[in-house]
C-alpha cells in the first residue's frame, strides 16, 4: 500500500460526505445564513460539513490534531440553530454502507456534534500530524450559487502530505474550458458538475467525479497545461476585490502580454482549476498589510498544484509555510503557476508590487 493511502481514502470520502450536506443546504434550505462576529457569511453548511469531517477523522485517526475554521461557541447559545444543523448532520451519509462505516457512521447526538465541532482548535505548528479543514471555502460563492470548495489537508511536521478539494459546482470534465461566467452565480443544477481533486506528496495529483457513495473510479491524473506563449495564458482570481488586488493583477497580465480576461471564481476551486489545465495562473495579491492567510485556505490547493507540475510561492518567492500555526504568518499573497514559467510571473509580480 502506498504511503498515506488510508489518509487519502478517508479524506476523499469525508470531503465527499460533507459536500452532500453542503449541496443539501443549498438546495433544500436555500440560505440559512447566520453572521459570525466578523460578519463573514457562515451558514449551517459550514458547521454541518465541519462536524461530518472531524467525526470521520476522529474515527480513523483519533490522535491527530485538527485546525478547523469554525467553532461551536456561537452555536451553544442558539438551540434553534443547533437543531437545524443537527437534523442535517444526523441525516447525511454516504449511500455506500462500507464507505459510511469507514467514516465511523453517524454521530451519537447533538452534544456529540458540538464536541466534535470544537475539536478543530489546534494551534497548528511544526510538529506532528495536523489536519486543516475549511468546511466551506468561498462562503460567498456558495451563497450565490457560484464556486466553493470543501477543503482538507494533512500536514506532517509542518509539510502538507495529503490534500483534497471537493468542488461541487465545477464541471466534472477536466477538459471543460473555463468560462467567464463560471464562477459567478446560478449554478443550481448539479448535472455534469462536481469534482474531487486530490494529491499525495510525491505521488501526483488526480481528479474524479464527486459522488455520493463509494469513491467514483477511476481516479485520473491531472497536470497543468504547458504554457507555450505567455500571451495565451489565463489568470484565475478572486471574485471579491477585497481578497486580492484586481487592479494590480490586471497590470501584471498586461506586462505579460496576456489578453484573455481573468476568470473570477471564489474559493480554492482556483487551485483545482489551474491544476487540471483549465486556467494557468492564480495570483492572490494582498489588499491589506495585516491580513494573514489561513492555512485551511491553502493547504490542499498548494499541494494539488505542486503535484500537478506547478510551483506555488508567495509574492516574495517564498514557499508557503504551513508550520507557523493557524495562519501563513511568514507569507504574503500567493503566486501559483506552471513551474516552467513561475519565475517569469513572479518577476513581474514583484515589479508591479514594488517588492
Ligand atoms: N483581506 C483578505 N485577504 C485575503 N483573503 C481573505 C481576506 N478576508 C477574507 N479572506 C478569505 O478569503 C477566502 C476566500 O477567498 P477567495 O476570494 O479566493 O474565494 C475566505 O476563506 C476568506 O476568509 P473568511 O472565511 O474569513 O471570510
Ligand atoms: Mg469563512
Ligand atoms: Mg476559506
Ligand atoms: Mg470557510
Amino acid at each position: 500500500m502506498s504511503q498515506y493511502a488510508k489518509e487519502l481514502e478517508v479524506a476523499q470520502l469525508a470531503v465527499q460526505r460533507a459536500a452532500i450536506l453542503t449541496k443539501r443546504v443549498f438546495h433544500e434550505k436555500a440560505k440559512g445564513t447566520v453572521s459570525k462576529d466578523d460578519k463573514s457569511p457562515v451558514t449551517i453548511g459550514d458547521f454541518g460539513a465541519q462536524a461530518l469531517i472531524i467525526s470521520a477523522l476522529k474515527a480513523n485517526f483519533p490522535e491527530d490534531e485538527i485546525v478547523a475554521e469554525e467553532e461551536a461557541d456561537r452555536l451553544r447559545g442558539d438551540p434553534q440553530l443547533q437543531d437545524t444543523i443537527w437534523e442535517l448532520v444526523r441525516s447525511t451519509g454516504l449511500d455506500d454502507p462500507a464507505a459510511e462505516r469507514l467514516l465511523g457512521g453517524a454521530l451519537a447526538d447533538k452534544a456529540a456534534m458540538l464536541d466534535v465541532l470544537d475539536m478543530g482548535k489546534s494551534q497548528g505548528g511544526a510538529r506532528g500530524r495536523i489536519w486543516a479543514i475549511d468546511p466551506i471555502d468561498g462562503t460567498k460563492g456558495f451563497l450565490r450559487g457560484g464556486q466553493y470548495a470543501v477543503c482538507l489537508g494533512l500536514m506532517v511536521d509542518g509539510d502538507v502530505k495529503v490534500g483534497v478539494l471537493g468542488c461541487p459546482n465545477l464541471p466534472v470534465d477536466d477538459a471543460a474550458p473555463l468560462t467567464a461566467d463560471m464562477g459567478a452565480e446560478g449554478q443550481t443544477d448539479d448535472e455534469g458538475r462536481g469534482v474531487l481533486f486530490s494529491a499525495v506528496l510525491g505521488q501526483g495529483a488526480a481528479s474524479r467525479p464527486l459522488g455520493t457513495g463509494a469513491l467514483v473510479e477511476p481516479r485520473k491524473r491531472i497536470a497543468m497545461r504547458p504554457i507555450e506563449e505567455m500571451a495565451g495564458a489565463t489568470f484565475c482570481e478572486s471574485v471579491e476585490s477585497g481578497h486580492s488586488n484586481q487592479g494590480e493583477s490586471a497590470q501584471i497580465a498586461q506586462r505579460l502580454s496576456i489578453t484573455n480576461p481573468s476568470v473570477r471564481m471564489d474559493s480554492q476551486a482556483k487551485y483545482g482549476s489551474i491544476a487540471r489545465g483549465a486556467g494557468d495562473i492564480y495570483l492572490r495579491l494582498p489588499t491589506s498589510k495585516t491580513y494573514q492567510e489561513k492555512i485551511w485556505d491553502h493547504a490542499a490547493g498548494d499541494l494539488i498544484v505542486r503535484e500537478a507540475g506547478g510551483q506555488v510561492t508567495d509574492t516574495l518567492g517564498r514557499r508557503l509555510d504551513f508550520s507557523k500555526g493557524r495562519t501563513l504568518a511568514e507569507n504574503k499573497g500567493v503566486v501559483a503557476a506552471p513551474a516552467a514559467v513561475h519565475g517569469q510571473v513572479l518577476k513581474v509580480v514583484r515589479e508591479v508590487l514594488k517588492l
